[in-house]
């Protein structure tokens, strides 16, 4: 697509999809603060931005299973800025909202991670593309679809077809729950 700065993403521009959650504090006014910061970062247009959904948290094996639910969301932006130069966006913006890192999947107000950027595969630990754990994760695909129907995850096939294949239980729930959308 290089449909100009107006429509789609213009050549300059590279596609990038980001997944936001919060399981802390006021969930849903740091997904909405955040995504209006990153909608204001230099370098970057947001293009889409996707209802919230909510989810019981996905913890590993044998960890606390009280974890407060999720907020999710994505947004899908068109950015002159690089791979590198977009984390670093992003990570300003988690620390914004007082964003610890002290446990993985631990709690938080608020996590930003970036799912794809454009075509690139990447194994850098700092910056794993396309998301090693997206195809897995409904609250990713589902809130992704709504923005992008069509959209394919890098090396993985269409999202649509990875969450169909997700087990019934990972189902998210569009929040607030009287908003009428569902997700599967
Ligand atoms: N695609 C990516 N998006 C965001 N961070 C990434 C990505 N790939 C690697 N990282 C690195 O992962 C590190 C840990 O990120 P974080 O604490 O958000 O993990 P997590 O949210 O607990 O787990 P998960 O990555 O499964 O969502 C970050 O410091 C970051 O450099
Ligand atoms: N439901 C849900 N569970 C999670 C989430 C998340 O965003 N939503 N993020 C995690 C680590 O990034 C770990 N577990």
């Amino acid at each position: 697509m290089n449909a100009g700065p107006r429509g789609g993403v213009a050549s300059a521009e590279t596609h990038s999809v980001l997944a936001l959650g919060s399981n802390l504090g006021n969930r849903a006014e740091q997904i909405a603060t955040a995504i209006a910061e990153i909608a204001d970062t230099d370098g970057i247009r947001l293009t889409a931005a996707s209802k919230l959904v909510e989810s019981t948290a996905v913890k590993p094996a044998g960890t606390d299973d009280q974890a407060p639910r999720y907020l999710n969301a994505v947004v899908s932006i068109a950015t002159t800025l690089d791979a590198d130069a977009l984390l670093h966006a992003i990570n300003a913006i988690e620390a914004d909202h007082g964003r610890t890192r002290d446990e993985r999947w631990g709690d938080r107000t608020l996590d930003i991670d970036v799912i794809t950027f454009g075509d690139v595969s990447s194994d850098d630990a700092r910056l794993t593309l396309p998301h090693p754990r997206a195809a897995e994760r409904a609250f990713v695909l589902a809130p992704w679809l709504e923005i992008e129907p069509d959209a394919v995850l890098p090396g993985r096939g269409r999202i649509d077809a990875l969450l169909a294949a997700l087990p019934p239980a990972d189902a998210v729930a569009v929040w607030p729950a009287d908003s009428g959308w569902t997700t599967r």
